[in-house]
């Protein structure tokens, strides 16, 4: 039976638990519930902080985990990897500090560095050779420099809010792009294929739709370069010889452009479905 990890609170386990549920597996109904054995798919769940996911995985105790880019950098586990990005949670991890005081990396050698994942500043730092002394906190970071406890701080960036309200800018190079991760052990485990399998339909059927549409064959060439599908638009005669219909996939990002630009050129009856799965 192939055991799972899925974050049981915070940023990342809502959308791990619908990914999981879109892909046919059972969730669980009391958020207090910490195991679950889902016999028809032949896997259990263990709902687990994400900080401690990697160390899980990592050790051989659990099969695969969902969790984030950064925290798996951070427990420094080299048993565990990462095998797919799920497209969510995405995050930059910066440095930050308060404006103007520092703009460059450099200049922290030696200086007090607040944040919650000290493996991933420590070694990002150390290929730089910059020694620092990291103040590990477990959240909220950014009050460490008003309280005189830190002299800059690494955290997550989602919009900027949190740095803006503390009075602090970030500075220096991207430490990392993170986002949920699908992470494994040192083996893949029977059964590992067919999850992500699943969860890769699932992220399909979230990034593109279906758009069908009507078209005088003479334009289809043009058409295709408007919208060339992942493979290949199918087009199918209709009755009157002059017009063709033609299904294609386009990533839900550009359906209204893609739209704009078929209607324009001449296409009508345009229609956009959802995917609800895929196996590409
Ligand atoms: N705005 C955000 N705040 C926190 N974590 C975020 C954010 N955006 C993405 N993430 C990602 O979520 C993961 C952190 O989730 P985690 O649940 O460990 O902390 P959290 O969301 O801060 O929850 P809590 O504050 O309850 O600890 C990391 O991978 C982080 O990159
Ligand atoms: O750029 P923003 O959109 O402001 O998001 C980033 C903030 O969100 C997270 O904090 P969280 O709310 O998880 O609190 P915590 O720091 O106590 O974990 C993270 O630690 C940052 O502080
Ligand atoms: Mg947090």
């Amino acid at each position: 039976m192939l055991r799972i990890a899925v974050p049981n609170k915070g940023s990342l386990s809502e959308t791990a638990a619908e990914m999981l549920a879109e892909a046919g597996y059972a969730g669980r109904r009391d958020p207090k519930t910490l195991h679950v054995i889902d016999a028809d798919n032949d896997v259990e769940f263990f709902f687990l902080r994400p900080k401690d996911i990697a160390t899980y995985v990592g050790s051989g105790a659990i099969d695969v985990g969902i969790t984030g880019r950064d925290l798996l950098l951070d427990a420094r586990m080299p048993g565990a990897r990462e095998i797919e990005a799920l497209g969510f949670a995405g995050s930059t991890f910066r440095f930050a500090a308060p404006s103007g005081r520092y703009t460059d990396v450099s200049q922290l050698d030696g200086l007090r560095i607040a944040t919650s994942y000290p493996g991933l500043v420590d070694a990002f730092l150390d290929e730089r050779g910059i020694a620092v002394d990291l103040v590990p906190l477990d959240g909220a970071v950014e009050s460490a420099v008003r309280l005189g406890v830190a002299d800059a701080v690494a955290d997550v960036v989602e919009t900027g809010t949190t740095l803006r309200q503390a009075g602090l800018d970030v500075f220096g190079p991207v430490i990392l792009e993170s986002e949920a991760v699908l992470i494994a052990g040192p083996v893949d485990a029977e059964g590992s294929e067919t999850l992500l399998r699943r969860l890769r339909g699932v992220m399909v059927a979230r990034r593109f739709v279906m758009i069908d549409y009507d078209l005088p064959v003479a334009l289809l060439d043009d058409a295709v370069q408007i919208a060339g599908g992942v493979e290949s638009p199918t087009v199918s005669p209709l009755r009157d010889p002059e017009w063709v219909a033609v299904r294609v996939m386009v990533a839900r990002s550009r359906v209204n452009p893609v739209m704009d630009a078929l209607y324009a050129l001449g296409a009508r009856a345009i229609l956009v479905t959802a995917i609800h799965n895929a196996r590409l």
